[in-house]
């Protein structure tokens, strides 16, 4: 049996699955937790990926991995490799004030969704790196090049992949130059257009004053570890004339024992990798007309497109897919860890919370609860707070609090449905937050329409390990794993009192 592994470097935690090549049984997994906040030393990456492994019993029989990780957190390295200074993740919002400063230092919101097919808000790296500029510019000087967070540990783990495991930890970085990315996540940067498949170095300069050391760009599927070798059956695939796309799409499996190509057998191959979002559209298998909504630390709306996209308004981020594809998508801040804090208020657990919200009447009886509890990235609105409007005595009770969080949380996210502007075949919701039933059966009165629930997994992994097995194989195919329907009449109430009680909230204080 020929394994591959996948990893999901998210906010919260990484999680490695390894799983056959080609059937896509998962055969182990494991997780360790990063450690809170906002700004992060990549060394706790590492460190949480090494237990990870070590959970999910090793990768030495694994003949390739693929590493998928948050999007846009700003990884700075010095010409020795080293980093720089924590890094500033996604939801760090203290680039906010650069973010609109560099909007209208091009002219506008519409002159950057033309030049990189999104907006840049607080979270994009091109707003970090403005930020360090200004606030530590002798950090700023230090700095010779700057990756994403899966291109960081995609990097040390091709410097550590020759070594024994026990060594791993202090495995010497690789040459700056040995840096790899992919489309996908370099669109989260705010200097790589989707459009052209360019950087824009030009932008990169006008923010932070200086271009340092970016990422190769990789194709679909190409070995990271060794970029400019032959990339093997996938990437023969391409070269005959199918389109990464087409290839997912064709979904033919002629995978098998022996189809590793030669001169290979022994070395673990290293997939380009992605953001986490371009990830869990592969592992949970979106095609075109699907609408995937994800509820983890971020909630996520996105779908995948044949055409880029350039929203003026900021809403949807036109990122660029892990296929050769688009993936339009609108980011909340605020999702699963809303219903954290809401357990934390009726002082039970997740599944009590879930219980308590299904007790409440759709709508909770007016209570209303605006989820702004990190500030808000779509709506741009980085300080503000959340909100409860609707108390009475009647509303005042751990129930009604229990399924206005749910019910807050999903109004962002159907706003994000909006926002896309399609008219999704089939709504599927994935993420830590989706494995509350409550969660499930409130989404399809919130969203007006049935969603469908794949069962609870880690969709992100599986995309990484699905790279992996396509970069062995140019014609893998893994069967979707049946979702359940979830249909409830939509309340249109619960939108039009959050349409009415968002504008009123209160900014952090100082
Ligand atoms: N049964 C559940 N009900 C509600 N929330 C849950 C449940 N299980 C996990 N979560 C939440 O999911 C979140 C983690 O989701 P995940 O998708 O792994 O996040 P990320 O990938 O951003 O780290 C946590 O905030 C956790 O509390
Ligand atoms: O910033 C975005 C998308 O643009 C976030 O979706 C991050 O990619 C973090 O993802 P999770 O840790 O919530 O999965």
């Amino acid at each position: 049996m020929t394994l591959v592994a996948g990893v999901d470097s998210s906010t919260q935690s990484c999680k490695v699955v390894v799983r056959d090549a080609v059937t896509g049984r998962l055969v182990r997994q494991g997780r360790a937790a990063h450690p809170e906040g906002t700004e992060v030393h990549p060394a706790h990456w590492w460190a949480a990926f090494l237990r990870a492994v070590e959970e999910a019993g090793g990768l030495d029989d694994v003949a390739a991995i693929s590493v998928a990780g948050q999007q846009h957190g700003m990884v700075c390295l010095d010409e020795t490799g080293q980093v720089v200074r924590d890094a500033l993740l996604w939801n760090d919002t203290r680039s906010a004030e650069a973010a609109a400063a560099l909007v209208a230092e091009l002219g506008g919101p519409t002159a950057w969704a033309e030049a990189v097919g999104s907006v840049p808000v607080a979270s994009f790296t091109i707003a970090k790196l403005r930020w360090l500029a200004e606030h530590e510019p002798g950090n700023a000087r230090r700095v010779a090049a700057v990756c994403l967070p899966h291109d960081w540990l995609t990097w040390r783990l091709a410097g550590a992949l020759g070594l024994p495991f026990d060594a791993w930890a202090d495995a010497p970085p690789p040459p700056l130059d040995h840096l790899t990315t992919d489309r996908g996540d370099a669109s989260g940067t705010g200097y790589w257009s989707p459009a052209t498949g360019a950087y824009r170095t030009d932008l990169l300069k006008a923010a932070f004053g200086a271009v340092p050391l970016l990422p190769r760009v990789l194709g679909p599927v190409a070995d990271a570890a060794t970029p400019d070798a032959p990339a093997g059956p996938g990437a023969d695939a391409l070269a005959r004339g199918a389109s990464a796309a087409d290839l997912l799409a064709r979904g033919t499996t002629t995978a098998g024992e022996g189809s590793r190509h030669g001169g290979d057998v022994g070395r673990t191959r290293i997939a380009p990798g992605t953001g986490d979002n371009m990830a869990a559209a592969l592992g949970v298998g979106a095609r075109p007309g699907d609408v995937v909504v994800s509820i983890g630390t971020s909630g996520t709306v996105f779908a995948v497109s044949d055409a880029p996209s350039a929203d003026p308004s900021g809403q949807v981020a036109g990122f660029a897919d892990a296929t050769g594809r688009f993936l339009p998508l609108v980011c909340t801040l605020n999702a699963a860890r809303v219903m954290d804090a809401a357990a934390r208020l009726t002082g039970v657990g997740l599944d009590r919370l879930g219980e308590l919200a299904l007790q409440a009447p759709a709508g909770a009886g007016g209570l209303t609860l605006v989820p702004y509890l990190e500030g808000e990235r779509t709506p741009n609105q980085p300080t503000a707070t959340g909100a409860v409007h609707g108390l009475t005595l009647a509303t005042s009770t751990p129930a009604h609090l229990a399924r206005a969080a749910i019910e807050g949380m999903l109004c962002g996210l159907a706003d994000g449905l909006d926002a896309l502007g399609l008219s999704p075949e089939r709504v599927l919701l994935i993420g830590g937050g989706a494995r509350s039933e409550a969660v499930r059966r409130i989404a399809p009165t919130v969203f007006g329409r049935p969603v469908l629930a794949p069962p609870p997994g880690e969709y992100v992994a599986d995309g990484a390990a699905y790279q992996a097995a396509w970069l062995l194989d140019g014609d893998v195919a893994w069967s979707a794993q049946e979702a359940a329907l979830y249909e409830a009449d939509a309340v249109p109430d619960i939108r039009h009192r959050y349409a009415a009680a968002r504008p009123h909230i209160l900014d952090r204080p100082h």
